[in-house]
């Protein structure tokens, strides 16, 4: 019933610097999320050396390519044992739907609808009209029906998103105690208002990693849950 449902975003290129980060603050997040970031610096041994710490992996690696690929990525993260795995919904119906073929049985495959980062004018910018709820609404749809455990957006749609699907899988990150947009973040809500509307996993990196104390900063994410 305590579950935490935050995920801790280790952006960082050292793994010393994020292992012993990762070591400080395990008791008040639920798993750790590894991105680009540290996986282009570290690879699988960086993968190995924080799923040592004993908390759930969620690799956020946004698989995008032709379904071939893509499933051939997925079959090379078996040995890895991740919890969740990211791919773009906007790689289409087939490039989801192989993907969830290939991952390992105990990954959940979720997509990324539209990045937290993008308002509609950056929507429009590269050549998507209408505004990020249809636009996360209907990629839901299609990651649902290429039968992905559930996706990523922002809390600002989640809880449109959670009536539609109820019993997907949703991950939220754009998170911020203060509840405002700040720095590359542009569809921001708080963390226990994304928990509130039906978010399944609270991805939150630069308040914790950032914060003068990490640890203090986590608990008080923690309390407000
Ligand atoms: O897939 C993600 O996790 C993700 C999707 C998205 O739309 N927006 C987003 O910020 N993320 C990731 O969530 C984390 C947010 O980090 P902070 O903004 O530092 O809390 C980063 O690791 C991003 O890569």
């Amino acid at each position: 019933m305590n579950h935490n449902p935050v995920f801790l975003a280790l952006d960082m290129p050292q793994l010393d610097a994020a292992t012993a980060l990762a070591k400080k603050v395990k008791g008040h997040v639920g798993g750790f999320k590894l991105g680009l970031e540290f996986f282009c610096a570290h690879g699988h041994h960086g993968v190995h050396e924080i799923a040592h710490l004993g908390l759930p992996i969620f690799l956020d690696l946004k698989l995008h390519d032709i379904p071939n690929t893509v499933a051939g990525a997925m079959h090379s993260l078996h040995v890895l044992e991740p919890s969740i795995v990211t791919v773009h919904a906007s790689g289409g119906r087939a490039m989801m739907e192989d993907a969830k073929a290939a991952a390992g049985e105990n990954t959940k495959v979720v997509a990324v609808t539209l990045l937290t980062s993008l308002d509609e004018r950056d929507m429009a910018r590269t050549g998507i009209d209408g505004s990020p709820h249809d636009q996360v609404m209907r990629l839901a749809e299609l990651a649902e029906s290429a039968g992905l455990d559930g996706i990523v957006c922002s809390g600002a749609e989640v809880g449109a998103v959670h009536k539609q699907w109820s019993d997907g899988y949703f991950v939220v990150p754009g998170l911020r105690p203060g509840g405002k947009a700040s720095g590359d973040q542009k569809r921001v809500v708080t963390p226990r208002q994304a928990r509130d509307d039906g978010a399944s996993v609270l991805v939150v990196g630069r308040p914790i990693s950032k914060a003068g104390d990490p640890v203090a900063a986590a608990r008080e994410i923690e309390a407000t849950l």
